[in-house]
């Protein structure tokens, strides 16, 4: 896809909000807020639960509209979004009778790519990733955190210059989560990404981001915006160096305070 301008962020919302009607009632999700993620950038979302992130999510891919407000991928704030991001939802589908390799390329499919193509770029990017051996496996023979590898790597696939992440590793162990973050960094180093993130784990936000916005309970409006000057390459051990644990006490009693009872 063709970038409307090349010096522009890849995403900025602009007093976006939104209100859904349940019934009678109205329900007022998001605040008119602004955020913005820059080409290259890892910007986090953490807020209570709740409070708004997934909608704002479905906002950004297109598969929604905003109440108020408006938003610009790539400086176009006119043009379709669909298909302009790669969006993993809390919980991506992997099919259960499609092979990994199926799997990886069925955003090709899609996009409606020649099938021997995709098959050679889905078989390159499982290849890059050290997952070549598990290309025939199915995905119900594979552990949580593999399977997480390959709707992250069918993501990308799809769309690499933006993801959106809507909590891909919230249900992984701590030792799986640990190294699955590290291999995210990675991927995303290789492919240049500007990524958006939800995680309800403020030291993965720390750990990962340049920026994260702190999100209010439910209508969520922006109530923090924090830089992270940690150097890259990120290392787990940056967690415990003073200004990351002071950081983390901030973040999480700013969180405290919002959640719901
Ligand atoms: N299509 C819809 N129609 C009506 N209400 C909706 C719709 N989508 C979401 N909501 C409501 O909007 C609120 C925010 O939901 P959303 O999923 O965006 O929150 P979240 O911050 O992502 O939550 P979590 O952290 O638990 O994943 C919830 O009260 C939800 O029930």
């Amino acid at each position: 896809m063709q970038n409307k301008h090349e010096d522009a962020p890849k995403l900025i919302v602009k007093g976006v909000s939104k209100t859904y009607r349940d019934g009678k009632r109205l329900l007022d999700v998001l605040e008119p807020l602004d955020l913005t993620v820059g080409r290259g950038e890892f910007v986090s979302l953490i807020g209570p639960s709740g409070c708004g992130k997934s909608t704002l999510f479905n906002i950004v891919a297109g598969v929604d509209e905003p109440g108020s407000g408006t938003l610009a991928i790539d400086g176009d704030w006119q043009g379709e979004r669909t298909g302009r991001v790669g969006y993993m939802p809390q919980q991506p589908l992997l099919l259960p009778w499609r092979t990994v390799e199926e799997n990886v390329l069925l955003g090709l499919d899609v996009l409606r790519l020649p099938r021997r193509e995709s098959q050679q770029q889905a078989r390159d990017v499982l290849k890059r990733f050290g997952l070549h051996e598990f290309a025939d496996s199915y995905p119900d023979t594979l552990s949580g955190g593999m399977r997480q590898r390959i709707a992250l790597l069918r993501t990308v696939l799809f769309n690499s210059s933006f993801l959106l992440l809507d909590e891909p590793f919230g249900a992984l162990d701590a030792l799986t989560r640990i190294t699955l973050q590290m291999w995210l960094l990675d991927l995303l180093q290789m492919y240049h990404s500007s990524v958006l993130f939800i995680t309800h784990d403020v030291r993965e936000a720390i750990l990962l981001s340049d920026r994260i916005y702190v999100l209010s309970a439910r209508p969520a409006s922006v109530l923090r915006v924090v830089d992270i000057d940690l150097p890259r390459p990120r290392r787990q051990e940056m967690l415990t160096e003073d200004t990351s644990i002071h950081l983390e006490r901030e973040l999480l009693s700013l969180l405290v305070k919002e959640q719901p009872l």
